[in-house]
């Protein structure tokens, strides 16, 4: 009954089989390879794995991107899925405007953390943070409604526009300061507050929207661990938040 989850993201894409599609199941296989090196899954890193049952993915890249790793996939006799988002699913609610268009591994992503919420005691409000290519801090209340979110730069991208938008920037790795003093610490110092400002602030919004309930606040992203020690807020960094969305969403699917 083995499962395959794919997570196409913008930069990488990361893929796990687990025994069987249930959250918790063992994780039987992982890696990770940038977008450049998808057309060598098959003869490379799948090769030599068992044959998945089924599989479930989540793209946020481009449909020529998405066909390439169903040609990959054709290494074995499944059914290439990907997520949609919808308005609602595995017990989360879409609040977009237009639920469709809210990116599939915000959606995801969602519905794993909503797991996580529900596996650690009683209903409570959690804000969700993907630090990848972009960074996205979305907002779940106790009922499991997602009610909007943040999208901003990812850190590497907050950098190359300032080296592209700027005659005198260039772009170093410096360190995280409260006082930077010279521009690769001021740069990086820069890049990590943006981020864990923009988390400070949904956090609040969310605090208020739910009478002062604190959120449980999951940490997730290629570029996570980098900037959690920076949050001055509990906080868990779950490696896998879209792989236990992709084992929910399956679960409730075989289940109905
Ligand atoms: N080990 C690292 N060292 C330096 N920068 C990193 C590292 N890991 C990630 N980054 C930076 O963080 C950003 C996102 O990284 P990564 O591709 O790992 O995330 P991701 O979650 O896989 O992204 P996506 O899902 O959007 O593809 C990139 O801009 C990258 O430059
Ligand atoms: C915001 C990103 C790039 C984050 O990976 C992705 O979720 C996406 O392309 N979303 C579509 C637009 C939206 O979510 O409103
Ligand atoms: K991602």
């Amino acid at each position: 009954m083995s499962f395959l989850a794919i997570d196409i993201g913008n930069t990488r894409l990361k893929w796990a089989q687990y025994a069987s599609p249930q959250p918790g199941a063992a994780v039987l296989a992982h890696g990770a390879v940038f977008l450049e090196t998808i057309d060598e899954l098959a003869e490379k890193e799948w090769r030599d794995m068992a044959a998945p049952r089924s599989m479930l993915g989540c793209v946020v890249a481009t449909e020529a991107v998405r066909r390439r790793v169903e040609e990959q996939l054709e290494l074995w006799d499944l059914t290439p899925r990907w997520v949609v988002s919808s308005p609602r699913e595995a017990g989360v609610v879409n609040g977009y405007d237009h639920p469709a268009r809210l990116g599939a591994d915000r959606w995801v992503a969602m519905i794993g953390a909503r797991g996580h919420v529900l596996a650690r005691g009683p209903a409570r409000p959690a804000l969700v943070v993907m630090i990848g290519t972009a960074v996205t801090v979305d907002a779940i209340d106790r009922d499991g409604h997602f009610l909007g979110g943040l999208i901003l730069p990812g850190h590497g991208i907050m950098l190359r526009a300032l080296e592209s938008g700027t005659a005198g920037l260039r772009v170093p790795t410096g360190e995280v300061m409260p006082f930077p003093a010279n521009t690769s610490d001021a740069l990086t110092s820069g890049g990590t507050y943006a981020i864990t400002g923009a988390i400070e602030r949904m956090r609040r919004h969310l605090r208020e929207r739910s009478q002062g309930e604190e959120p449980l606040v999951l940490i997730t992203g290629g570029a996570g661990w980098k900037v959690a020690p920076y949050l001055d807020m509990p906080h868990e960094l779950l490696e896998s938040l879209i792989f236990d969305g992709l084992l929910n969403i399956q679960s409730h699917r075989l289940a109905l």
